[in-house]
């Protein structure tokens, strides 16, 4: 059965945004390797070009592709209008600046398709919580370009952002979700900064990150990837943990190392990444 956009916003590492007033890329946008593709109603479409960006994802979802959908925050003048044209479609919601665990609950209502949180107020880090538990939301996001523009803080500075990413992991996982997108590194050519941007994401605990141009998928993809040492690493765990002490619980030891049912969870979710 074909995924639909919920089923991809749930576990996608890679996520590619395209404008909503580019209709001409949207193409190549789905052709790129992205797990998901999610058409921008929000920063990345000027003004003017707002109710002809709804068009254009109308269209384009009609036509029977699946995508996600960035709406405008709940306190523009915007917002109703995005919810009225995309709710229904089948389109997962990205909320840009989600912040009130109510506004995210009315939007997952009429969803239909599942809502991506996209947190990038303080307010929605306090919130992250809350957000998560709400039913319907499918995955956290972190816009750190919006966050350390109100923090007053450098948003490729890792240790200022780093508080609030950890708040986004411990969200996610306290609500059962899988770890949240990181937020877009601006520098669309540079594979370096992009490798060590989607690694360190990796290592804080967010399983996947927004990505805004096809050149981005390929060193975000390797990096969220495990590495070789830690697949053999975990086929070593699961060789040594026999079938008996895998249900009875108890503790074994790999490589001079204590193994118990931690590890061994440790290990599986490895491979299970691997694959
Ligand atoms: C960043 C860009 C504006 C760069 O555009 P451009 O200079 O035109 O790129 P290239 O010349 O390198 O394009 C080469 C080819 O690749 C295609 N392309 C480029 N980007 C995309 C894309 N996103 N999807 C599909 N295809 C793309 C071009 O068409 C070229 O193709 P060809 O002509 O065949 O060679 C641009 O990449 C862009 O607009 N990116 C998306 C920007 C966006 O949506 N931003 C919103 C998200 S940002 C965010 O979330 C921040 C957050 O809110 C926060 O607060 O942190
Ligand atoms: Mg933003």
């Amino acid at each position: 059965m074909t995924p639909t956009s919920t089923d991809l916003a749930r576990t996608a590492t890679t996520v590619l945004f395209v404008p909503g007033d580019r209709p001409e890329r949207f193409e190549k946008a789905a052709a790129a390797g992205a797990d998901l593709v999610i058409i921008d109603l929000e920063d990345a479409v000027a003004h003017d070009n707002k109710v002809a960006a709804r068009g254009n994802v109308t269209e384009w979802v009609a036509t029977g592709h699946q995508c996600a959908v960035r709406i405008n925050a709940a306190d523009t003048g915007h917002f109703a209008g995005d919810v009225d044209a995309i709710a229904g479609l089948g389109a997962t919601i990205m909320l840009a600046k989600a912040e009130s665990p109510d506004v995210v609950q009315q939007v997952a209502e009429i969803s239909g398709s599942g809502v991506i949180a996209l947190i990038e107020t303080a307010r929605g880090i306090l919130n992250a919580a809350a957000i998560a538990a709400v039913p319907g939301v499918v995955r956290l996001a972190v816009g750190t370009f919006d966050l350390a523009a109100q923090l007053g803080v450098d948003p490729t500075d890792h240790e200022a952002m780093a508080a609030s990413r950890g708040a986004l992991v411990l969200a996610s996982a306290a609500a059962g979700l899988v770890g949240p997108l990181d937020g877009v590194t601006a520098a669309v050519d540079d594979p370096d900064r992009i490798s060590a941007d989607a690694g360190y994401a990796r290592r804080m605990g967010f399983a996947g990150k927004l990505c805004i141009h096809p050149k981005q998928l390929a060193p975000t993809i390797a990096a969220f990837a495990p590495t070789e040492d830690e697949v053999a690493w975990a086929h070593r765990i699961l060789d040594a943990v026999t079938e008996e002490e895998e249900t009875t619980g108890g503790v074994a030891v790999v490589d001079g190392q204590m193994v118990d049912k931690p590890v061994y969870d440790r290990a599986e979710r490895i491979l299970q990444r691997a694959q």
